[in-house]
């Protein structure tokens, strides 16, 4: 009996109604699914080769049939009597004799009763799966496509060589069939992504051309839903919404067909222009740091340095490797501070209540991952606040110090826009933010590698950060005065192939105006 091992939720199945998981969302989610198909694929495997075996048996039994009891009455007229024809078949030895064969043995055993059997079993299996934890529904689809195509964008992928299966350079042999990239296709048209549409489109038609298949996706469907993506740009161009568009061409599609799209003009244009010089410079800053530029200028990059921090007496057993990523403010990166123990603990003890991120709130950050937050005394074995006290200096631990930790995956597509982590309330409106004060500082430990995607960027630094496994990354969210760092924008690219694990705690103010430390740069 097949009991899932690593669901998302522990062992136990959530109690009360059945809550929808965001599937597209988490690579737990995803896992989970994937660990489930590998039993049904299994069953379903069983069912076919049944199926197939009984198929077998109906072929040899009309086969029988024909070669006797209809071969021997050929001679007579169409329309003959029945009777005539049965009485026929009952005289001859050899099909009366066939006859008496394949009423003995092979009715019983036409193999229904084997394949239903497994049907039967194949349904109990699902129903049971899908009783457990809700089956993924169209808004996961929907979730799932918007990822692919955030990556699209992002990444302005070369949708040729990714349907192919050729994932940013990384060669794998899976890709999409011509009716899948369709779907997307029609998906992304409908949701204005005009320019991704036509990218799908295309690669639609090529791969139809290619495989010479007429049949998966209609020539028909293929040629309106193009009309209908250019049709659309066109009246939302006239309109003039391509000043505010991020999915549109530079021209109008009925004119020139091979018009550029507005991310890559505007991409050359503004990537590396400070955002007081242009209001969209930030958004194309972020695309380029995702992708890897940095605009740092190299005078200042040769001073930025690594170092083995010893100022704890810890730190002499455990040399501490840092890395100065950006002087002022200050931005500094950690190395091999936790190990795979931790991280371990870390991911476990957050799997029962990993949640969605709340995405289309007012006020929130836009943002594609699970989350949940760990008390220190779900992870008595990974004692995560000391070890950033050690660290930073920064009170961390004591009442109102800081948040619980909290630990987000992202899945493919996942991704954080850009924000600030300090939440700038009114501490006369907001107890807590009274009590605690603001967040004051951000420590994010990287749990894993990620293979392709998954910086995180701060378009006002003009840098990014590699998340490397089991390092850390630390800067100040607000300024001295209590308010906003406007300089600490950053964002989470969207993850390509991989997963992404973090965990996060945020220092508040109050408990920490008087750590803040200068001497974290080796040169103070
Ligand atoms: O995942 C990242 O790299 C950044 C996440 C972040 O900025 C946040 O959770 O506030
Ligand atoms: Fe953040």
């Amino acid at each position: 009996q097949y009991t899932p091992e690593y669901t998302p939720q522990g062992k136990e199945p959530p109690k009360g109604p059945p809550q929808p998981f965001p599937y597209a969302l988490s690579s737990t989610y995803l896992t989970y699914l994937a660990r489930t198909e590998v039993e049904i694929h299994k069953e379903m495997v069983k069912y076919a080769q049944a199926l197939h075996e009984r198929l077998g048996m109906i072929h040899a039994y009309l086969q029988d049939y024909e070669e006797s009891s209809i071969k021997g009455t050929s001679h007579m007229p169409e329309d003959a009597d029945p009777w005539q024809r049965a009485t026929q078949i009952a005289a001859h030895p050899i099909t009366a004799y066939r006859m008496v064969r394949r009423f003995a043995t092979e009715f019983d055993h036409l193999g229904s009763h084997v394949s239903q059997q497994l049907e039967r079993q194949l349904e109990e299996r699902i129903n049971k799966l899908s009783g457990v934890f809700p089956w993924p529904s169209e808004k996961d689809l929907g979730d799932a496509m918007d990822a692919i195509l955030r990556v699209h964008y992002v990444y302005n992928l070369n949708l040729e060589e990714f349907a192919r299966g050729n994932i940013m350079g990384i060669k794998t042999d899976v890709g999409f069939t011509p009716s899948q990239s369709f779907k997307i296709a029609e998906y992304a048209a409908k949701n204005e992504y005009y320019s991704l549409a036509l990218d799908w489109l295309r690669v639609t038609e090529s791969r139809i051309k290619e495989e010479n298949d007429t049949i998966s996706v209609s020539g028909f469907s293929l040629a309106n839903t193009y009309k209908r993506n250019i049709e659309k740009h066109d009246r939302d161009f006239d309109r003039n919404k391509h000043n505010s568009h991020l999915y549109m061409f530079t021209e109008r599609l009925s004119e020139n067909p091979n018009a550029p799209t507005l991310r890559s003009v505007n991409y050359e244009k503004l990537k590396g222009v400070a955002k007081e010089d242009h209001p969209e410079a930030g958004h194309y800053n972020f695309l380029a740091l995702c992708n890897g530029e940095n605009f740092q200028r190299p005078r200042y990059q040769a001073t930025l340095k690594c170092w083995y921090d010893k100022r704890h007496p810890y730190f002499y057993l455990y040399p501490l490797k840092a890395e100065l990523l950006n002087h002022e403010p200050l931005l500094i990166q950690f190395h091999d501070i936790i190990g795979d123990a931790w991280t371990r603990d870390m991911k476990k003890a957050a799997m029962p209540t990993l949640q969605r991120a709340p995405q289309n709130v007012p006020g929130a950050t836009p943002r594609t991952a699970v989350y949940a937050w760990l008390e220190d005394e779900h992870i008595p074995n990974a004692p995560i606040g000391r070890r950033i006290e050690l660290i930073t200096g920064l009170h961390v631990r004591g009442m109102n110090a800081s948040e619980a930790l909290q630990i987000a995956s992202y899945a493919y597509g996942g991704h954080v826009s850009t924000h600030f982590d300090s939440l700038g309330g009114n501490p006369d409106k907001d107890p807590i933010l009274k009590l605690k004060g603001d967040r004051v500082t951000t420590f994010l430990v990287y749990l894993n590698e990620v293979q392709k995607g998954g910086l995180t960027a701060f378009p006002v630094l003009g840098t990014h950060v590699q998340p490397v496994k089991g390092s850390a990354v630390l800067w100040y969210t607000a300024l001295k005065n209590g308010q906003i760092d406007m300089r600490m924008l950053h964002g989470a690219c969207p993850i390509v192939l991989g997963h992404k694990w973090i965990a996060t705690k945020w220092t508040h103010l109050n408990k920490n105006f008087l750590t803040r430390p200068c001497d974290l740069n080796p040169d103070i």
